[in-house]
């Protein structure tokens, strides 16, 4: 997630590699960043004292232990005043600024991104913590906008906002790999399927955000009456694939709140 938000900023020439500095533990991790002409670490505390912004970007439950090792590595001054961009799914605000008060003057907003940021389409929502400023929030809100839609939202939103912005691509990958099955199923080339899957994904959603109709009026008129479409859409009734994707949003909602909910035991 990390290198699709990096990848992002840079497409619209925000930052250069060369300003980027990322830290992983595990070698192997950093060859791409490397490649890529950013300046890579294994040690967290070298990415925070040379930085003034830094992305956190574990999964929730490594993030207490990189904050340790930061803490155990580096004097006071050098985590002075910096500005924290969480992007850990779960983790409010008030959980990651406890985890980080040792840091003296230490901002936190809190982001919830999605991997098409890789190619300028990517939806985010952003919030404050509680010692954020608007020139921080700003800076955030440009960094967003460099790789897609982004906005502001209140923080009780973003689990919900995560289940669907966030997890739904991998929920949209499912559907496109089914609608390619059933073309190959039906006779055409797995290529050719996917790549009409795909493109039909595409401008269906952009028929929803340019169009001022609801999903129900553009799914009538696609459906004749005794029709080929209507056939379908019976079909996936009878499936119920509209409580399978609700039960998947409710249930990536829910995981987020629990992650947040481990964290604090952490
Ligand atoms: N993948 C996605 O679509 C999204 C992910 N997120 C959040 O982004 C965070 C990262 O997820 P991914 O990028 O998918 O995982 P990932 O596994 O691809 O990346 C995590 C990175 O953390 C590094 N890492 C592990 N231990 C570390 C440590 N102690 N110190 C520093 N770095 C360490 C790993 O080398 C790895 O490169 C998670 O908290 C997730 O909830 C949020 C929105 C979307
Ligand atoms: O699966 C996860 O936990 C993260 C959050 C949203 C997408 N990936």
């Amino acid at each position: 997630m990390a290198k699709a938000i990096c990848r992002g900023i840079k497409r619209k020439g925000l930052i250069d590699y060369s300003q980027v500095y990322v830290s992983s533990p595990f070698i192997k991790n950093l060859d791409s960043w490397k490649a890529l002409g950013a300046n890579v670490f294994t040690n967290n505390a070298l990415v925070v004292e040379q930085s003034d912004v830094i992305f956190l970007a574990v999964k929730p439950h490594v993030f207490c232990q990189a904050i340790e090792q930061i803490e155990s590595n580096s004097d006071k001054n050098s985590t002075k005043n910096k500005l924290f961009i969480s992007i850990i799914a779960g983790l409010t605000t008030n959980n990651v600024e406890k985890v980080l008060q040792s840091f003296e003057g230490s901002r936190i907003v809190r982001i919830m991104p999605n991997t098409p940021m890789l190619i300028g389409e990517g939806c985010s929502v952003y919030c404050p913590g509680s010692k954020a400023t608007k020139e921080d929030l700003d800076l955030v809100e440009t960094i967003l906008q460099s790789t897609g839609m982004c906005q502001l939202l209140p923080e009780h939103m973003i689990d919900a906002v995560m289940a669907v912005s966030a997890s739904g691509p991998a929920f949209v990958y499912i559907f496109i790999e089914a609608l390619s099955d059933g073309g190959v199923r039906m006779g055409l080339h797995r290529e050719m399927a996917t790549k009409f899957a795909a493109q039909m994904v595409m401008g269906a959603a952009k028929m929803v955000l340019a169009t001022d109709k609801h999903m129900g009026t553009l799914k009538d008129e696609v459906c004749s009456a005794g029709g080929a479409t209507i056939a379908g859409v019976h079909a996936m009734e009878k499936g119920r694939v509209r409580g399978a994707i609700m039960d998947a949003v409710q249930a990536a909602a829910l995981r987020a709140a629990e992650l947040n909910e481990r964290s604090k035991k952490l």
